[in-house]
């Protein structure tokens, strides 16, 4: 047996661990800066040339079909007067007000096309837009639906064109928001301007590199604004977004399970809040001054159970979990995937995925953890509540009333969020003397952060 183990409580000495004053508070800021989401994403793509043509025509009388003549335009490098030919064949944009659309050029001033008159050969869903909505926007329970992206309109906006403040119609109850992608035409000034209670995002659209895109996804409730163009000609795709599955073949669908990592590389907005608020905690020496772990449930669920590799999962984390792996990994601390074991009377960490199936074991399941698999104890049951009021941790003298002999702690992990079911496996065939078991319940994979003490927070925490 190692020398954290529950014989220990017998010889009665301590292990005191000291995070500093006020850690609630302090790990509760942290939290607030990663659980709290701005409800839009935003992002810019380089494409090919040849992904930025868009085709059009002079829109027809309805019916009237026949052989109609289209232009295309490179819009890498469109001329104003081949821009000024697209929008002779443009109508005046309109928007909706109490589900009529209406014509107010004091409001709205642009213009538009159908999507039964142009085509593009972007393909939002190969460009990562699809999985940045999915990863960077929706939260919880909607990142594993199913969503579709319906394209609405082409819009233009020339000089002196604007979209006053307003909110997106919503078009059926499963429409959950929009997403403006803006095309790599010159234009100077309009930015389209986001507001949600009392915050406000400017997205500016005007420096963006050549042969790229910049898009921004938001949520229903958002009310938008597009600046006044000062100069050239401002294009936008605008896409309405959906839960649910499409009946229309031309909508862009995305399934929870197509996974495109490769392409995928922009973090979402609050990926700068946060790696801010870790680096003012690690510059308060108060804070874990004999340095510490901080613990975060995975925000998505991956396609792990496919392919148990701890290492493999930490390149292609999504969304607010690449934002703690990236802001770690900037502020010189180390960031790593581990597996939460909920055990009888001990919750374990492990740093790869014990295969346990049909395991024989003659002692504790968190011993055998221990022993086999590197596990460390990090509490004694899930609603740890081992810390004092003075914010101290005895990792050693684990008795109370009802279990006389606890494990003691290896380590102690401050959760800043929640463990989350997602990419959680179950064991069930786990056998535990001779009865069959179910004293391990589930593995849980996690992220954890080890903070050094102050003046090396990149080291390893002090051990007790
Ligand atoms: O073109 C834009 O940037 C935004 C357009 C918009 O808000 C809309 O079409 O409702
Ligand atoms: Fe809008």
């Amino acid at each position: 047996m190692s020398s954290n183990s529950s014989s220990d409580n017998e010889d009665g000495g301590e292990r005191i661990y000291r995070p500093g004053p006020n850690i609630k508070e302090k790990v509760e800021s942290l939290k607030a800066a990663i659980a709290d989401r701005p409800p839009f994403c935003t992002g810019t793509v380089p494409l090919a040339a040849s992904d930025l043509l868009l085709f059009y025509r002079k829109p027809i009388d309805e019916g009237a079909g026949g052989d109609t003549v289209a232009r295309c335009l490179d819009l890498t490098k469109a001329t104003d007067v081949e821009m000024q030919r697209l929008v002779d064949v443009c109508g005046v944009a309109t928007f909706g007000v109490n589900h009529e659309e209406v014509l107010d050029p004091s409001y709205r001033s642009a213009w538009k096309l159908d999507p039964i008159n142009f085509a593009t050969k972007l393909n939002i869903l190969h460009a990562g837009l699809m999985d940045s909505i999915r990863y960077n926007l929706l939260s919880g329970d909607q990142g594993k639906q199913t969503f579709f992206a319906e394209l609405y309109k082409l819009n233009v906006y020339g000089k002196g064109s604007f979209f006053k403040p307003h909110k997106d119609t919503p078009r059926g109850d499963k429409m959950f928001g929009s997403l403006v992608v803006v095309l790599p035409t010159a234009h100077e000034g309009g930015t389209l301007i986001l507001r949600h209670g009392d915050a406000e995002w400017k997205f500016e659209s005007d420096a963006v590199p050549p042969s790229s895109i910049t898009y921004a996804a938001f949520y229903g409730d958002v009310e938008h604004e597009v600046a006044e163009v000062k100069s050239g000609f401002r294009l936008t795709l605008t896409y309405n977004l959906y839960f649910g599955e499409s009946l229309d073949s031309q909508s862009i669908v995305s399934t929870p399970t197509a996974h495109k990592a490769a392409l995928f590389t922009s973090l979402p907005p609050h990926a700068e809040t946060f790696q801010s608020k870790l680096a003012e905690l690690l510059a308060d020496n108060t804070f874990l001054p004999m340095g510490g772990r901080l613990g975060f449930g995975l925000f998505h669920e991956y396609p792990f159970a496919s392919d148990p590799s701890l290492e493999r999962l930490t390149e292609v984390l999504k969304g607010s979990d690449a934002v703690i792996m990236q802001a770690c990994r900037a502020l010189g601390l180390t960031c790593v995937l581990n597996v939460c074991y909920k055990a009888y009377d001990a919750v374990v960490l492990c740093d790869s995925v014990p295969n346990l199936d049909g395991e024989y074991m003659e002692s504790d399941v968190w011993e055998f953890l221990k022993e086999e698999f590197r596990g460390v104890v990090l509490a004694n049951s899930e609603s740890d509540n081992s810390m004092k009021e003075n914010g101290e941790i005895d990792l050693k003298n684990r008795s109370d009333r009802y279990h006389y002999d606890r494990p003691s702690l290896d380590i102690y992990v401050h959760w800043v969020t929640k463990q989350t079911s997602h990419n959680a496996f179950e064991s069930h065939s786990v056998t535990y003397g001779n009865e069959p078991s179910m004293s391990v319940d589930y593995g849980r994979v996690c992220l954890i952060v080890s903070v050094g003490p102050p003046g090396s927070r990149g080291a390893k925490p002090v051990d007790v």
